[in-house]
């Protein structure tokens, strides 16, 4: 019997890390029961489990038992059925990389990506990056955005992989943890990655899935072990991280600064939009809540998906 972590997931098999840092590649036991949460698919990356090693010669496993998870990503399955696809398990993080030009990301996209990371609880840290690329005028443009969202109690960094700006930092804040990396197209994820992880090629030789630009066909994260203990979880499907399942009145709960105001609403399922003494637009008037979030609020509530 053995205790392992899963940092591959390929359907039907897994490649499990034991803790001496071999991999197996293990299946399911055939008649296996996962109480709880009902996903199309039973296991995935950051899932702690033990196994029954089978084959030491070629290198097989069969996983037994899953350890109750902390917590869990998913997304509406792809064959919108009732079930939610498993994404990643047990994540300590996640790291958000955002560009405000070149190109631009969203506010919306910004926001949209907290409320999921809230509804998982997983905190976030986001990086603004690609630094080299602005003025002075520039930069400071960045402050206000950077305050609003550290005042929300959300990390915030500024990177460069061209000036090395911000590179020590990232790293401290990675040591040790399992941390989701995400951020749309073309803002310099893979690039940041490899700034950070410079080894990652030789370590796992899987390098090419954080390179890959091709249409994201599979939905099987991976995770990438950068330094003993340090994984990063690139997650194919993470584009389409969704709102699964959540209900109008609940989307508030997942915007801190409104969260606090919820019990001063008049109704107790306020939404915000136009009740009589709502304490959520009393605040945005009064410039306590940011406008740019409470659209972010609104988008959300109309189903807006804010994905560009
Ligand atoms: N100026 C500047 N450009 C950067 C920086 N980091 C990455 N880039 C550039 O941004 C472009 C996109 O970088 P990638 O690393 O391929 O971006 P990605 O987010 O992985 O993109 P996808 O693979 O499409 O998801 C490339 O031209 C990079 O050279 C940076 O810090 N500064
Ligand atoms: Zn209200």
């Amino acid at each position: 019997m053995a205790k392992g972590l899963i940092i591959r997931s390929t359907g039907s098999w897994y490649d499990v890390r034991d803790e001496e840092g071999h991999i197996w590649q293990a299946r399911l036991k055939g008649k296996f029961k996962i109480k709880g949460l009902q996903t199309s698919n039973p296991l995935a990356v950051g899932d702690r489990v033990s196994m029954e090693i089978e084959s030491e010669t070629e290198n097989t496993a069969v996983i037994d038992r899953i350890e109750d998870r902390e917590n869990y990503i998913a997304r509406a399955s792809v064959h919108k059925t009732a079930q939610a696809h498993l994404l990643a398990a047990n994540l300590d993080q996640a790291l958000l990389i955002v560009t405000l030009d070149f190109p631009r990301t969203s506010l919306g996209f910004i926001d949209r990506f907290l409320v999921s990371a809230e509804s998982f609880r997983i905190p976030v840290t986001i990086a603004f990056h690609k630094q080299d690329i602005f003025d002075e005028e520039g930069r400071d443009q960045h402050q206000p955005i950077m305050d609003l969202y550290a005042g929300l109690g959300y990390g915030t960094i500024r990177t460069s992989a061209f000036t090395g700006e911000g590179i020590d930092e990232l790293r401290a804040f990675l040591r040790g943890k399992i941390t989701l990396i995400s951020g749309h197209s073309g803002v310099g994820k893979s690039t940041l990655v490899n700034t950070v992880a410079p080894g990652l090629e030789l370590r796992t030789g899987e390098v090419s899935t954080f390179a890959n630009k091709g249409v994201h066909t599979t939905t099987f994260a991976e995770m990438f072990e950068i330094e003993p203990d340090t994984f990063l979880i690139d997650t194919p499907g993470i584009k389409e991280l969704g709102l699964i399942d959540m209900e109008p009145a609940e989307i508030s709960h997942y915007f801190p600064e409104m969260r606090e105001l919820l019990n001063e609403c008049r109704f107790h399922n306020c939404l915000h939009i136009n009740e009589p003494a709502c304490a959520v637009r009393d605040a945005v008037e009064e410039g306590r809540i940011a406008a740019s979030r409470y659209h972010s609020y609104l988008g959300m509530l109309e189903g807006n998906d804010n994905r560009r």
